[in-house]
């Protein structure tokens, strides 16, 4: 079989799989002819992970791993990154970007698995379920309707109208309940949902009310005291989200006083590092809250969509150079590059970059097949095909990895 050529021979590129993401992404990784696959089933503790990264072309981590801005520094041969989920919170994503560093994620593999387990709690909650699960655990019986009814014909409020939200109203259309959304951009909505005027008039009319938006700035601590006094009294509450989105001191309070009906909360402000972890929260021991170990999108079939797509994405980085769906970098989509070399440079987007380059590539006489640019407000990068002999190509790397504003440069045989 003939090996393919990258900046380094393939079997020398280090991949760092950790978190237990699917196996489909080894199997992917193998296929395309990597072999040096280090896989952990957990997480790392930040200076393990440091140090093992400053070894890794290619990372793919789950929601645990914080590669933050000073483990990146750290990263000093990494490639790309492949978060296995969704969120890409825990990137400095900006960090990463002026590293040269894409980040690429899975934006729809589990949004089905999270959708039917908050349907799922969403209907146990308005039963009562979880709280005479309990108490039947318990030894107790205690038959009765009070406080326990259809979902059929109550208001869902769902908060973060996105690919997660958008697929709950729709389910939730399904059986038959009235769907309210508050989102900060325009959406157009699905079914029968209708926009509620603001997040305050969506907590005052919702009988569940269900998050379903990224973290950030904005979505830190969105939900309140305030937010939950706003709550109709005996409202459920459901966080699939992030953990920071709610505030879990004064939800634990509104459980206890009864404002709030019941609770299913899958995120936490702090989560165990891994499953030897103990877990610490006010709302354990509430028999009225679903608690979950942010498993929201694990389920098998999630897993191994997301272990398919995000390798094949790093895969496709690391032989061919696309960019395509990376979410902190300039998208590239290119096609092959057979006889010609590829050159990938990734620099500062600032004025004159591109001109040095393509005068290296007129004064080293080597002619240019194809060229190819994308810049955002940060970072340029831009793809070159040329035909060179080996020779004309070790020279001319050197020479664009010392133009000033160069993040990386990388060449594809
Ligand atoms: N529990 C779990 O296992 C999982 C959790 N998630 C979390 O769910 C989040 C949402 O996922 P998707 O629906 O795929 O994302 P998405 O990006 O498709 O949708 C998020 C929506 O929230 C809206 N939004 C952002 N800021 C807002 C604000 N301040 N107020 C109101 N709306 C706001 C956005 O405009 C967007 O429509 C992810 O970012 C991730 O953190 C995702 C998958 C699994
Ligand atoms: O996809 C996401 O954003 C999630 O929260 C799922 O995270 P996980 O892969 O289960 O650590």
């Amino acid at each position: 079989m003939a090996i393919k050529k990258t900046s380094y021979p393939l079997q020398d590129i280090r991949v760092l799989l950790l978190e237990g993401v699917s196996k489909t992404a080894v199997d992917t990784f193998r296929a395309a002819g990597y072999t040096q696959i280090e896989y952990h089933e957990k997480s790392l503790p930040e200076d393990e992970l440091k140090r093992r990264i400053a070894e890794a072309h290619i990372v793919g981590i789950r929601s645990r791993s914080h590669l933050t801005a000073e483990v990146i520094a750290n990263a000093r041969r990494l490639v790309a990154v492949g978060c296995f989920c969704i969120g890409t919170n825990q990137v400095d994503l900006e960090a990463a970007e002026l590293a040269g560093i894409p980040v690429f994620n899975a934006p729809y593999s589990n949004t089905r698995s999270v959708a039917e387990l908050v349907i799922a709690e969403a209907i146990l909650l308005m039963r009562g379920i979880p709280q005479k699960n309990a108490e039947c655990h318990r030894g107790g019986w205690s038959k009765s309707a009070a406080g326990s009814h259809e979902v059929r014909g109550k208001t869902l409020g769902i908060v973060g109208y996105g690919h997660i939200g958008t697929q709950v109203g729709v389910l939730a259309e399904g059986i038959g309940m009235n769907v309210i959304f508050h989102d900060i951009e325009t959406k157009l909505s699905l079914g029968n949902a209708r926009h509620a005027s603001s997040l305050d008039d969506l907590l005052r009319r919702s009988d569940v009310v269900t998050l379903h938006v990224p973290e950030t700035s904005s979505t830190q601590g969105m939900i309140g005291a305030a937010q939950i006094a706003s709550m109709k009294p005996g409202a459920h509450l459901l966080n699939a989200s992030r953990g920071t989105v709610v505030d879990i001191d004064a939800l634990a309070a509104a459980l206890k006083s009864g404002h709030i009906g019941g609770a299913a909360i899958d995120v936490f402000p702090v989560e165990p590092k891994g499953n030897d972890d103990s877990f610490v929260s006010p709302l354990v021991g509430m028999d009225n809250v679903i608690l979950t170990p942010h498993v929201g999108g694990s389920t098998l079939e999630a897993q191994d969509n997301i272990g398919l797509e995000v390798a094949a994405k790093l895969v496709r980085y690391s032989d061919n150079g696309s960019t395509l769906s990376a979410v902190n970098f300039p998208e590239v989509t290119l096609p092959g590059h057979d006889g010609s070399h590829r050159f990938l440079h990734i620099h500062r987007n600032v004025p004159g970059v591109l001109s040095q380059i393509n005068d290296l590539f007129s004064a080293h006489k080597v002619n240019i097949d194809g060229q190819y640019l994308r810049t955002d407000a940060k970072v340029g990068y831009v793809v070159i095909d040329a035909t060179a002999s080996e020779e004309q190509t070790s020279v001319l790397k050197e020479a664009l990895a010392a133009v000033p504003g160069t993040l990386r440069t990388r060449v594809l045989y």
